[in-house]
C-alpha cells in the first residue's frame, strides 16, 4: 500500500492503472478505522482491481461547537490496518492539499440534507456532498462504498450521484456492530464507561420499534413516541431524532406496516452523539418469512 498525500501525485497513480482498464474502487472515511471501516475495505478489495482509501477529517462538514478538533486521528494504526486490509492506494490529504484556497463551489441537497440529522448539524450534508463530489474528481471511481449506519448521508449521496449523473456506482455496506448490538462508529472512543454501557439501549430501541409494528402498530407517531419513551428509560440517553421515514426520499410515512419503513435514531450520550437505524419490513413480507 502506497499512502498519498497530494491531488496530483495520486491522478498520475491512479492514471495508469485506468490507461490498463483497471477498476477503481473508492471507500471515502474519516479515519479512526474499526472493524466497520473495514467491511468496507473488504467489499470493495473483492470487487475492483484497485482500491483507494482516503482519510479525511474534512471541516466543510463540521459545525462551529462540533469535535473537528478532537476528532480521533492515528495515521499509522490506521495504515497498518489498511496494509492488512490489501488497499493499493491510502489518499490521506491535509487541509491545505484538499482545499488550497476556502472553497466556493458547494454541492448541497437543501432538502435532504436540512432533515434529521441535518436539522440536528446545520450545514454538514453540503459539506459531506461537496468533499464526496470532490473525492469523486480526484479519484474517479467506478465504485465508492458507503456504510449504511449514516443512512441518510448514504441516501443523500445517492440523490447526488443521480440528480448530477457522477459516473460512479454507490454501494450501500451493512451496519457492523459490536457484541452488545451498538454499531461500530469512530465517536465510540468518547463514551466513557457508563455512557458505552448505555449505548446497549441504542440497538434495543430498533428492536422495540420492531416490535410495535409487529404487536400491529400502525400510527409512525405512535411508534416515535413508544421508542423514544424505552430510549428515555435510559437515562444516560438523550434521543435528539426518533424519526419513521420513507427509506428512498425521507420523507415522513403516513401509516406503517403496508411498505418499508425506515427508522432513524440521532441520541446522544454526554457530548457524543451515536447514530443508529434500521429499515423495517412491509408486514406481508414478515409474514411470508413465518409461513
Ligand atoms: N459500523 C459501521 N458499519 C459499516 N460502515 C460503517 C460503520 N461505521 C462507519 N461506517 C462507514 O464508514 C465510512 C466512514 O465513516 P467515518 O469515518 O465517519 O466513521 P464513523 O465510525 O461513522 O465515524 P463517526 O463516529 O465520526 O460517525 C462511512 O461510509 C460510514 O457510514
Ligand atoms: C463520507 C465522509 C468520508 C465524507 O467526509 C464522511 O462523512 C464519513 O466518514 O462518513
Ligand atoms: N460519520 C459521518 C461523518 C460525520 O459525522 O461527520
Amino acid at each position: 500500500m502506497k499512502t498519498v498525500t497530494t491531488v496530483a501525485e495520486l491522478r498520475t497513480a491512479l492514471a495508469e492503472h485506468r490507461r490498463a482498464g483497471k477498476s477503481i474502487g473508492l471507500v471515502p472515511t474519516m479515519g479512526y478505522l474499526h472493524v466497520g471501516h473495514m467491511e468496507l475495505v473488504r467489499r470493495a478489495r473483492s470487487e475492483n482491481d484497485v482500491v483507494v482509501a482516503s482519510i479525511f477529517v474534512n471541516p466543510l462538514q463540521f459545525g462551529p461547537n462540533e469535535d473537528l478538533a478532537k476528532y480521533p486521528r492515528d495515521l499509522a494504526r490506521d495504515e497498518r490496518m489498511l496494509t492488512e486490509g490489501g488497499i493499493d492506494f491510502l489518499f490521506a490529504p491535509g487541509v491545505a492539499d484538499m482545499y488550497p484556497r476556502p472553497i466556493e463551489t458547494v454541492v448541497d441537497l437543501p432538502k435532504l440534507g436540512s432533515e434529521l440529522e441535518g436539522a440536528v448539524r446545520p450545514g454538514h450534508f453540503a459539506g459531506v456532498a461537496t468533499v464526496v463530489t470532490k473525492l469523486f474528481n480526484i479519484v474517479q471511481p467506478d465504485r465508492a462504498y458507503f456504510g449504511e449506519k449514516d443512512f441518510q448521508q448514504l441516501q443523500i449521496i445517492r440523490r447526488m450521484v443521480e440528480d448530477l449523473a457522477q459516473p460512479v456506482e454507490v454501494i450501500g455496506v451493512p451496519t457492523v456492530r459490536e457484541a452488545d448490538g451498538l454499531a461500530c462508529s469512530s465517536r465510540n472512543v468518547y463514551l466513557t464507561t457508563e455512557e458505552r454501557r448505555a449505548a446497549a439501549v441504542v440497538p434495543k430501541a430498533l428492536d422495540e420499534a420492531e416490535r410495535l409494528i409487529a404487536a400491529g402498530e400502525t400510527d409512525p407517531a405512535a411508534v416515535e413516541k413508544g421508542v423514544t419513551d424505552f430510549l428515555r428509560s435510559e437515562p444516560l440517553a438523550r434521543p435528539e431524532v426518533v424519526a419513521l421515514r420513507d427509506p428512498e426520499t425521507l420523507e415522513p410515512v403516513s401509516e406503517v406496516g403496508e411498505k418499508a419503513v425506515l427508522l432513524l435514531l440521532f441520541v446522544r450520550f454526554g457530548t457524543t452523539k451515536l447514530l443508529d437505524n434500521r429499515v423495517i419490513a412491509p408486514k406481508s413480507t414478515r409474514l411470508a418469512k413465518v409461513a
